[in-house]
């Protein structure tokens, strides 16, 4: 099932102008929505937390044509080839034995799982191996199979869209993770769920992020905002308040990227969020971090440090193709279980996803 989910606001305001031309609006489609609200599964209608909330109610968007669906597990396998061959070799014809449990052991340490979760592992799986009597290896790989897939399940939470008009995201990470490219890739996402978006070019460090951003905008047909100013913290003010005048779905802000410990950069990402929500009153209502999977226990630091200057609501973990370090989402889920919206597995629009426990498991251990 594709992880995106809609939650209809009562009251969305309606466009007041015409949008820039630049800017792709959908048009209302009332059959084609009420067709996808047939076959959508109602899964979750609890009363939202904050008081500025709009109530509603939230529903699954439809899966993927199978074909699609099929495609895309096949890349991500291909994707974590790295990562998993180390862990499925292990398994092929092995005795059930202590030498079987170190050498898991080092797959695990070496895929970047970390050694909290590994250790969690591994003993329960030594648990599940007694109690269930498992004598195959077979049998022991799917005992695995199981555990991971419990362990990176709280990581697993639809992007609820339409919470807010503009729902308002801001990204952030450390040069390089992938942020500019993936909200080009998020904004074609959100497009097909007939989602009006605004991008804004928060990074006013590197000349060149504001021009791809501004390629990404035309490729997509959604305005970029962006000014000559060097004040991110102003271009991201005036995204919402253009998201809100033209009624727009969904805004997301781009930003420079920086260290951790770069604490000058850190304050400034935080007096982003601080003037963002004096646009909007609960906005941001996303605060994403992109992360590279390449960086492995590197990529824990960073959500450690970025969670706490800014208390982030989701993580992007791109580049996991090609690196020999996915078990980190292992070691993300025991050390911050913030939730994982979207992976990536390449450059191509198609090369990001919804993060599921099992696919990804999966992907890992076949
Ligand atoms: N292989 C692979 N490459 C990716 C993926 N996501 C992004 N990239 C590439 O990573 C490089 C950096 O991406 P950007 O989007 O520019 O990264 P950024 O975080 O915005 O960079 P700064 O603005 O310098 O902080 C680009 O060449 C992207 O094409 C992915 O999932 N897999």
């Amino acid at each position: 099932m594709f992880s995106f989910f809609k939650k209809k606001p009562k009251d969305v305001p309606v466009e007041t102008q015409e949008p820039a031309f630049e800017e792709k609006v959908p048009e209302a489609m009332p059959e084609a929505a009420a067709q996808k609200s047939s076959w959508l599964d109602r899964i979750r209608g609890e009363a939202p937390a904050a008081p500025a909330e709009p109530q509603g109610e939230i529903f699954a968007a439809p899966p993927p044509p199978a074909e699609q669906k099929q495609s895309w597990l096949n890349r991500l396998k291909a994707g974590l080839s790295k990562t998993s061959s180390n862990l499925t070799t292990l398994f092929v014809g092995a005795k059930i034995d202590d030498d079987l449990y170190e050498e898991l052991e080092s797959a695990l340490l070496m895929a970047d799982a970390g050694v909290e979760a590994t250790q969690i592992l591994l003993n329960a799986l030594k648990k599940k191996v007694k109690d269930e009597k498992l004598t195959e290896s077979e049998q022991v790989k799917n005992a695995l199979r199981t555990l991971l897939i419990d362990m990176l399940k709280p990581l697993q939470k639809p992007m609820v869209l339409g919470r807010h008009q503009p729902l308002v995201m801001m990204i952030a990470g450390v040069n390089g993770a992938g942020k500019t490219t993936t909200i080009g890739k998020l904004a074609r996402h959100l497009q097909s769920y007939e989602q009006s978006v605004l991008l804004a070019a928060g990074d006013t460090f590197r000349a060149a992020a504001r021009e791809q951003l501004a390629i990404w905008g035309q490729r997509n047909n959604v305005t970029v905002i962006a000014q000559e100013s060097g004040d991110p913290a102003a271009v991201a003010f005036d995204a919402v308040q253009s998201a809100k005048a033209r009624g727009t779905n969904v805004v997301m802000i781009d930003t420079a990227g920086r260290l951790p410990t770069q604490l000058h950069l850190m304050e400034e990402l935080k007096k982003v969020k601080r003037v963002i929500g004096k646009g909007m009153e609960s906005a941001p209502h996303e605060l994403l971090l992109v992360i590279d999977g390449n960086t492995g226990q590197n990529a824990l630091a960073q959500v450690k440090a970025f969670d706490d200057a800014l208390q982030l609501t989701g993580l992007i973990v791109t580049k996991l193709d090609g690196t020999a370090k996915g078990g980190v989402l292992a070691a993300i889920a025991r050390a911050r279980p913030i939730p994982v919206y979207f992976i990536g597995i390449g450059e191509k629009i198609e090369d990001l996803q919804p993060f599921n426990a099992e696919e990804f498991v999966d992907a890992l251990l076949s």
